[in-house]
């Protein structure tokens, strides 16, 4: 799926820039990461493109078709051909893992085909071959909120296999996992988008996993394009570069700063 995007502006209504004038796109197949720090534009971008908030201007454009033009029969198509896997996993924590995976269904087919008390005997059979591919048929009639924050994530994309979406659209995938089990979910994640061709556009706070998984990375800073090269491209000099401000409230990648009247009343 070819993703195009041309002069991206958001101002939220309390003025603030988001994103500013991004362009880039994204070829069928390729695997790109999104790099940047707290702040800079990532999850809008990833927001304008799952429809969660409207670009105040702007185009977005999936296999030809402008985000903002399309009909409302044109957006569900689309939808249906996105897959999503989120930081905080986005699972219905008091259902089976088997019936997360089936509501991948759910675009396609409505309510009562991706529901495991009416699913066909194939979805049901479908949803089983998907748990397999992420290792956790052996989990399938467990609640999934018990599950570990890794094995969620596998169910995300277990559910995504099922959807058999053509482009993923991953913010922070990992963001919640140790390294070991961060690790585990990118090699996973990539290995079945290989295998079915999919193109991914990722969001990623680890340098290391962006370094090993993207073909492609592209910067954001302050809502604009800081680099967009092949990852082989990319120098530990552009890393520095991307993540050096000289705003205090952007400079910390991991946590907000805490104002000094926050702090004293921590104290
Ligand atoms: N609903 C909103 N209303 C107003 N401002 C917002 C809103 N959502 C995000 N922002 C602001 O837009 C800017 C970009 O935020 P965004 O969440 O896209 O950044 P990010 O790069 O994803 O950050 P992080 O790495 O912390 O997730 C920030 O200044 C943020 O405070």
């Amino acid at each position: 799926m070819q993703l195009t995007i041309q002069d991206l502006a958001k101002v939220y209504p309390d003025g603030t820039q988001a994103l500013n004038g991004l362009s880039f796109s994204v070829s069928p197949g390729e695997g790109v990461v999104i790099l940047g720090h707290n702040g800079c534009g990532k999850s809008t971008l990833m927001k304008c493109l799952t429809g969660l908030e409207r670009p105040t201007s702007g185009r977005l454009v999936l296999d030809g078709v402008d985000l903002a033009r399309a009909s409302r029969r044109e957006l569900r198509t689309l939808r249906q051909r996105i897959g999503c896997v989120f930081q905080k996993f986005n699972m219905v924590g008091n259902l089976s893992v088997l019936q997360n995976v089936l509501f991948g269904l759910m675009g396609r087919r409505g309510l009562l085909a991706s529901h495991a008390l009416t699913a066909s005997r194939e979805s049901r059979l479908a949803a089983m071959e998907a748990l397999d591919r992420v290792g956790l048929a052996h989990l399938a009639a467990r609640r999934t909120d018990t599950l570990s924050g890794g094995q969620q994530q596998r169910v995300a994309i277990a559910r995504m296999l099922m959807q058999d979406a053509e482009i993923v659209l991953a913010d922070e995938p990992v963001a919640s996992l140790d390294p070991k089990a961060g690790q585990e979910v990118m090699e996973l994640l990539w290995s079945v988008v290989r295998e079915r061709g999919m193109t991914v556009l990722c969001v990623l706070h680890q340098i290391e996993l962006a370094r090993a998984f993207g073909e492609r990375l592209i910067g954001l800073k302050a809502g604009t394009l800081a680099f967009d090269r092949p990852t082989d491209a990319i120098s530990d000099a552009d890393i520095t570069t991307l993540y050096h401000t000289d705003t205090p409230q952007e400079a910390d990648t991991d946590e907000r700063v805490i104002s000094p009247l926050q702090r004293a009343a921590q104290a």
